[in-house]
């Protein structure tokens, strides 16, 4: 098992209190494997990802352990972590495409960068990689101004893999790319996984359709918690919780025009992470809920490797 999330509490600090954002997650990532972490804005998707890599200064560790690899990693300790960003964890970032200095010329910046984390530019290695994601090494001579969104895209993951980690963290990379560069992207983070570039990827996205074709297993989130998780094919066939059923109805289905098959949204929001209700969460927009979801869903293995945290499922 490359990652594994016991009982994580994250909460920011906020003038009205303290946002539950992350409010008792637990799951685990294995070796070679791709999990697509999914659902609506606001579910704690980021800060889950954040949460590996780097706490910013509202976040608190409220409770909870990160193991990779079999230690534990100090995520509530920024200087510790130091030690595993990079090295062992890596982030490609929600804005990578803005991530890039605009100073420098790209050949520079990953060679200082590489220098900041104590590390000898490979100049073999990093070719090989660009190659893997379909960039011309004269990228390495140009400014970031020069390079379109997906190159920009390709270039970051290229930069937050050079050391090999463990564990990559992709968030939302493909929302801001047009269809056929979010395939590129894809393909390229397929491609550093079977390389071995990286171990194992957390690929965060509120696209379930992109994620069904990319993770080996989806994990969905609701309000702070766990909804369900399951492999890929067998959460888009066969859901059991309510509001993934849900989600993935309202999937637009290609070819299918809307006038035939209205597109079903679903109604109401999440309660606030503010101050929770205890039970279930989506109960105020679940169908089937009753006065027994006033109690907190446990989650179950209900099947070999699908998690769910519903009553009814
Ligand atoms: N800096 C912050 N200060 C206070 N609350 C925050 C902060 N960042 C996020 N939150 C809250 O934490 C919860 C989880 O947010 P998060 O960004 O992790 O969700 P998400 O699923 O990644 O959403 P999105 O898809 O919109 O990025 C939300 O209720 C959000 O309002």
């Amino acid at each position: 098992m490359t990652l594994t999330v016991t009982d994580l509490r994250v909460s920011y600090r906020t003038l009205g209190g303290e946002v539950k954002a992350l409010d008792g997650v637990s799951f685990g990532v294995r070796d070679g494997e791709i999990l697509g972490l999914a659902g609506e804005s606001g579910c704690g998707k980021t800060t889950l990802g954040k949460s590996l890599i780097r706490l910013d200064g509202r976040m608190r560790h409220v409770g909870g352990t990160v193991e990779l690899d079999g230690r534990e990693l100090p995520i509530a300790d920024d200087r510790r972590m130091n030690a595993f960003r990079f090295h062992e964890v890596s982030l490609v970032p929600q804005y990578a495409m803005s991530a890039l200095n605009p100073t420098r010329r790209i050949g520079r910046m990953v060679a200082e960068l590489l220098k900041s984390r104590g590390a000898p530019l490979d100049r073999d290695k990093l070719e090989r990689r660009l190659d893997l994601v379909g960039l011309p090494r004269e990228v390495l001579d140009r400014y970031p101004l020069e390079l379109s969104g997906g190159m920009k895209q390709r270039m970051v993951m290229v930069v937050s893999t050079l050391l090999d980690p463990s564990l990559l963290v992709a968030d939302e990379i493909t929302s801001a790319l047009d269809v056929s560069t979010q395939k590129a992207v894809a393909r390229a983070l397929l491609g550093f996984r079977d390389s071995g570039f990286v171990k194992s990827m957390l690929f965060i996205t509120h696209d379930l359709a992109l994620t069904s074709h990319i993770a080996d297993t989806i994990m969905v989130m609701y309000a702070g918690r766990l909804a369900e998780k399951a492999p890929a094919d067998v959460m888009v066939k066969a859901p059991r919780h309510p509001y993934t059923r849900m989600l993935i109805n309202s999937l637009p289905e290609v070819g299918v025009r809307h006038a035939e098959r209205p597109l079903s949204g679903i109604a109401g929001s999440p309660p606030s992470l503010l101050d929770p209700p205890p039970g279930c969460r989506f109960r105020d927009r679940c169908p089937l809920a009753d006065e027994g979801c006033a109690e907190d869903p446990p989650v179950t293995e209900t099947e070999p490797d699908h998690f769910v945290a519903c009553w009814k499922a």
